[in-house]
């Protein structure tokens, strides 16, 4: 009998569904993964903003990584929002205890309307306690800034930043290019540990962008439960975050969210 891969979110709850668990969840159902969730955060949030967060008590957090081992162990894992340092050390804990592999470590920190998903001071735990843990790491360009102290610019600052979270730990990293400026092509940069490859895309100039971020990494981490190659992970969820935000879907009066049918209905 085939098994059926398993894929894990580790992140915050988005009433609005376009980011977080919800888009995680949405995203490993495309792709073919059996999508699992633990929540460890519930926020109040819609299209115009962040209204409200309430973190998950890390008790509770634990019971759900505990459920998750003890019975449905993922074959890959994606962190999202995890809001603060003793929730980042206590999730960094039990990956390290049961060595879960295929871990992609997304390091939310603002929303699109500025609201902090991460406390400032979490940024160290971050760098020491998941950091090395990750397989993959997406930051977006702010978060590299933000991780590494150093701002970039060029495409040079771009692949140094990359070495530097290599040099923290991770295994292979993707500079999301989201966050560069409106005339360019949005290009991902990704670091395999030895190689730089140049991730190319169509900038779509659209407000409904709201959970791009969790997609791509949700995407990556759908295709390694289902046994595919760092390199392959990435190219489809480029693929995937490129056909869902060129479809939108016009919900809300904000940054709306993307379409996650959109690719599973191209292939087809
Ligand atoms: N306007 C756009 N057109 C095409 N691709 C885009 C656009 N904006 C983002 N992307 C792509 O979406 C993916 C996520 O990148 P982005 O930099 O937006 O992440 P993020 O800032 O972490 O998202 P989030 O708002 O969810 O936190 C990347 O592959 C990026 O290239
Ligand atoms: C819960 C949650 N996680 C991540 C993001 C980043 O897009 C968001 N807006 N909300």
């Amino acid at each position: 009998m085939l098994k059926t891969p398993k894929a894990l979110t580790v992140a915050g709850s988005d009433s609005g569904g376009g980011a977080g668990i919800q888009a995680d969840l949405k995203t490993f159902q495309e792709l073919g993964a059996y999508g699992m969730s633990v929540i460890t955060a519930v926020t109040a949030q819609n299209t115009l903003g962040v209204q409200g967060i309430h973190p998950v008590p890390v008790e509770m957090i634990l019971k759900q990584l505990n459920s998750i081992e003890e019975d449905l162990r993922p074959e890959a894992l994606k962190t999202g929002m995890l809001f603060s340092a003793e929730i980042i050390e206590a999730v960094s804990r039990h990956i390290r205890k049961y060595e879960w592999k295929n871990v992609v470590v997304d390091p939310v920190m603002i929303a699109k309307g500025g609201a902090d998903l991460l406390r400032r001071d979490a940024v160290e735990a971050l760098k020491k306690q998941l950091i090395p843990l990750a397989s993959i790491l997406t930051p977006n360009i702010p978060e590299a800034e933000q991780l590494t102290g150093r701002s970039i610019s060029t495409k040079q600052d771009r692949e140094d930043a990359a070495k530097f979270l290599h040099d923290l730990g991770a295994g292979m990293i993707v500079i999301k290019g989201g966050h560069l400026s409106h005339d360019k092509a949005p290009v991902d940069l990704f670091y395999d540990g030895e190689q730089m490859h140049e991730l190319e895309g169509r900038r779509i100039d659209t407000p409904q962008t709201h959970g791009t971020g969790c997609t791509f990494a949700a995407a990556i981490a759908a295709e390694l439960a289902l046994g595919k190659t760092p390199i392959h992970a990435v190219k489809t969820a480029k693929t995937f975050i490129q056909e869902a935000i060129s479809h939108p879907l016009h919900i809300g009066s904000g940054h709306g969210p993307t379409n996650h049918w959109a690719y599973r209905r191209n292939q087809a």
